[in-house]
């Protein structure tokens, strides 16, 4: 449920502004689920790592061409929007609130339990500049999924763009990106994440959306999905490239069938529900991937959730209709990208001459973003919560 499909949102982007030290920053995005990536660096009481605080311990306050260093890690977390207060929680026991300052739907609310205000930024530029952070810093970011199998891809940096985004949120955005801030939306649809949990949480009872996920794992599409074969007396439809196992029409045996609601499996109507919007995405994209010549697609948004199931189905459309020529791409930060972004702008406006910059013996990539050079590593685990190693240099 949504506090911020308002009429008052201007951008779902929100970070805070931080007036007094750099020591602790903090993003959110907010849409279904509030989004929070936060600096720490080691002096910070968020901070557990005992290699970085022995290489911030090395360098003292200094780096190397005398420029102030801070050593640290980005931090992820998300909390579902109606549970706010827990997030509000969150910052506060973490202290992330002591650097901050911005606001707007919940500015009273930021106001009143941390003292800080917000400030507004663009959702689509976020989405961007989070995305090609990611892609050009990020080791093992994206990855391909298909047949169960998941293969990481060596993107180069140099040979990144124009790439198709697809950002599943509650909606779906599709983005033309040809650079760093260099994007047009192309287009959109409805038909996203919030219409398979709305749905969902219609037609299943499901209390949360974790569960309708789960229960999809044990369903059969086929039960409700009118097939090909259903049709044509259970043959393909060679003809016109369609097997029988095709799914002609989504959700079609239901008005054939004399049943009620009731009788069918919660399970069942979870994966037809899945199947249909990630199918239908997918072939969006691949479309409009198609309309401009673009070779890869990049799919994120938490509706993916890293779900087998769901990124199997966008995959296979993908491939399906395009006959093999495009690929369909994750992130492993699938849901952070606005994020991302609006911490990375923040860097921009707000920490005037600071530069984050990788801890060098072990990444060797960089990139370059919003003006700012950033350099980062992951801390090894692969979902996507991990967190990532920074070094932010003062000029
Ligand atoms: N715990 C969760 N609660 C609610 N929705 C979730 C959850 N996890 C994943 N989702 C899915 O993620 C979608 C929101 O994706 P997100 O990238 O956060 O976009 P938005 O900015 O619109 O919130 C929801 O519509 C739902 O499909
Ligand atoms: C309006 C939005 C950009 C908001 O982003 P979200 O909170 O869904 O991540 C998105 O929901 C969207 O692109 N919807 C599809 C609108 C359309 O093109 O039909």
């Amino acid at each position: 449920m949504s506090l911020l499909h308002t009429p008052f949102r201007v951008s779902n982007n929100l970070h805070f502004r931080d007036s007094r030290t750099y020591y602790n920053l903090l993003c959110w995005l907010t849409g279904s689920l509030i989004k929070l990536v936060y600096f720490c660096t080691y002096d910070d009481s968020c901070r557990d790592d005992d290699e970085l605080r022995s290489q911030n311990e090395s360098l003292g306050s200094k780096s190397d061409n005398s420029r102030p260093v801070l050593r640290g890690k980005l931090h992820f977390a998300k909390f579902e929007t109606s549970k706010i207060n827990d997030c509000l929680e969150f910052i506060h026991s973490m202290k992330l609130h002591l650097g901050g300052g911005g606001a707007y739907k919940f500015a009273d609310l930021f106001k009143e339990k941390l003292s800080v205000s917000l400030d507004k930024e663009d959702e689509m530029e976020c989405l961007v500049t989070g995305a090609n952070f990611l892609l050009k810093a990020v080791h093992q970011e994206a990855f391909t999924y298909l047949d169960g199998q998941k293969e990481f891809a060596q993107i180069d940096p140099n040979d990144l763009y124009p790439y198709l985004l697809v950002n599943i949120g509650s909606g779906v955005s599709m983005i033309k990106v040809d650079g760093d801030g260099k994007f047009e939306r192309v287009s959109g649809t409805s038909l996203g994440g919030g219409t398979f949990w709305g749905l969902g949480r219609l037609l299943t009872k499901c209390k949360n959306f974790d569960e309708l996920l789960e229960l999809s794992h044990q369903g059969n599409n086929r039960v409700i999905d009118m097939l090909v074969g259903d049709i044509y007396g259970g043959t393909d439809y060679a003809k016109i490239g369609l097997s029988a196992t095709t799914i002609a029409s989504s959700f079609g045996k239901a008005i054939s069938d004399n049943k009620e609601l009731v009788d069918y499996k919660p399970e069942d109507i979870s994966r037809s529900l899945l199947r249909m919007i990630s199918n239908n995405i997918g072939q969006i994209s691949y479309l409009n991937a198609l309309r401009f010549g673009l070779k890869r697609i990049f799919f994120a948004g938490f509706f993916i959730r890293g779900h087998a199931y769901t990124m199997d189905t966008i995959s296979v459309a993908v491939n399906f209709w395009s006959k093999g020529e495009a690929e369909a791409m994750f992130l492993r930060h699938e849901g952070f990208l606005g994020a991302l972004g609006a911490f990375m702008s923040y860097e921009k406006q707000c920490l005037d001459g600071l530069t984050v910059n990788k801890i060098p013996q072990r990444f060797p990539i960089s990139v370059s973003s919003a003006g700012n050079k950033i350099y980062c590593s992951m801390n090894g685990k692969s979902n996507g919560n991990e967190s990532i190693e920074c070094t932010v240099y003062g000029t």
